[in-house]
């Protein structure tokens, strides 16, 4: 018999659509066949139906993550393919964008077909590879980005380094124009940030940090989106954590440039204050920046200036965090915790649940160019459902991912995914609550 699973009565909730309503929506093997008020009353009657009552409920479009760095080929002991994308499906994600800065670096079609056969037999969450954009990370030669794209390469980046030359850049940007591939910048003039531990601020000073200044991301950005004006290329800022750039894409964006970028729920919740006394679970790149900077940002990703919110899932094991400051790898993880985390944020008032659904499913989708996330008839059956009042404390035990390393342990969060599924397959469903 094929598959027939009828959610009943759950606030389907799709912006892109128009769509905020109780409803019940019927899936036909990895489709959605029919949606509305009591629209699953016949089909709930089917002796094979899966029927999901769960009242209260929010049914979303499937999250996609255009930044997770997972680790594999070559740092298993932090994640593999495997542990990311059961991290990835636990956290509500249908697809996920995988950086290239593994080990070797994913710049040709060899490692992202490999990528790409290793998510295939783990199956659950999809995985895109991201290519570089420069052969081995190094900021000068291009790679083959026709190959990387044809292989399957969503998106070229040099992640975790920035491109910083003038020129490799604009090259970067008009061959991966050529492929209709997006150029993801990691924002930083390494000159500027040459030893930098921290946000250059008075925490830095407090803690006798060399600081990374705002303005080393500020310049970047700006440049870039001169050279992405010239070529008329693909451009998009990862994770933007600066005022500047708020203010920076909000005018190239005034002028119809094709720009985009992200921000990572970390650095819409976190300033340097987080740091204290030197607590390297919140040392990540780009460091976590001040007030101002947070409601920059939280406005940028209100009015559409920041398009989409991405994890930077950056899984770090024991060994290397749990040492000195200046030792300890900049990452945090996030897969798990992006959307009970935001879902704080519309509670508070601070974003429209509408924008924080746009900008975790329609928004990433379209960058990637993946097929739409929505809710409507025919569309393929990529959701998530989560309970919205449920209260949670976020415990190394609950998490999928291998590593744990992130600062936002032991805080209770309101709102838990409660099924992910991916074409009509659930890849995640939780364990009914105890209490
Ligand atoms: N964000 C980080 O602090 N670290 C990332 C690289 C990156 O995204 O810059 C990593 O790979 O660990
Ligand atoms: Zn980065």
């Amino acid at each position: 018999m094929d598959r027939l699973i009828v959610f009943r009565h759950v606030r389907a909730i799709d912006p892109s659509s128009a769509l905020d309503a109780v409803i019940d929506v019927v899936i036909e093997k990895d489709r959605i066949v029919r949606l509305g008020p009591d629209a699953g009353a016949e089909a709930a009657k089917a002796e094979w139906a899966q029927v999901i009552t769960a009242p209260g409920a929010w049914l979303l479009p499937g999250l996609v993550d255009l930044h997770a760095h997972l680790r594999e080929p070559g740092q298993e002991y932090k994640e593999d393919i495997r542990s990311g994308l059961a991290a990835a499906a636990a956290g509500g994600f249908t697809d996920i964008c995988a950086m290239p800065n593994t080990l070797p670096v994913n710049d040709s079609r060899m490692v992202t077909e490999a990528m790409l056969a290793r998510a295939h037999e783990v199956g659950g969450t999809r995985l895109h590879p991201i290519g570089a954009i420069t052969v081995g990370q190094r900021g000068e030669s291009l790679t083959e980005m026709g190959d990387l794209r044809e292989a399957g390469a969503v998106a070229v980046s040099d992640d975790g380094r920035c491109v910083t030359n003038s020129a490799v850049m604009r090259r970067a940007l008009e061959y991966a124009s050529v492929f209709d591939l997006p150029v993801i910048q990691h924002a930083e003039d390494h000159a500027l940030t040459e030893g930098a531990q921290m946000h250059e601020g008075s925490v830095s000073t407090r803690l006798g940090l060399r600081g990374w200044p705002r303005v080393a991301e500020d310049i970047i950005v700006s440049r870039d989106l001169l050279l992405a004006e010239y070529t008329g290329a693909r451009y998009h800022v990862a994770h933007a954590s600066t005022e500047g750039t708020v203010r920076l894409l909000r005018e190239a964006k005034s002028r119809g440039l094709r720009v985009t970028a992200e921000v990572t729920p970390h650095h819409l919740l976190l300033t340097h204050e987080a740091v204290g006394l030197y607590d390297t679970a919140c040392k990540v790149n780009p460091p976590l920046r001040e007030q101002r900077d947070i409601e920059a940002l939280r406005q940028g990703l209100a009015d559409g200036t920041i398009d989409a919110v991405a994890t930077d899932h950056a899984p770090h094991a024991t060994i290397d965090k749990g040492c000195e400051w200046s030792e300890a790898k900049p990452g945090m993880i996030g897969l798990e915790l992006c959307l009970p985390l935001l879902l704080g944020l519309v509670a508070e008032g601070a974003l429209p649940l509408a924008r924080l659904v746009t900008s975790l499913t329609q928004a990433p989708a379209g960058i990637a160019r993946l097929p739409d996330k929505r809710i409507r008839e025919g569309a393929r059956a990529d959701l998530v459902l989560i309970d919205p009042e449920e209260r949670w404390t976020i415990d190394a035990s609950c998490l999928r991912s291998k590593s744990h390393n992130t600062p936002f342990l032991g805080r209770t969060v309101k709102g838990r995914v409660k099924m992910t599924m991916v074409a009509g397959n659930v890849v995640f469903e939780s364990t009914p609550r105890s209490s």
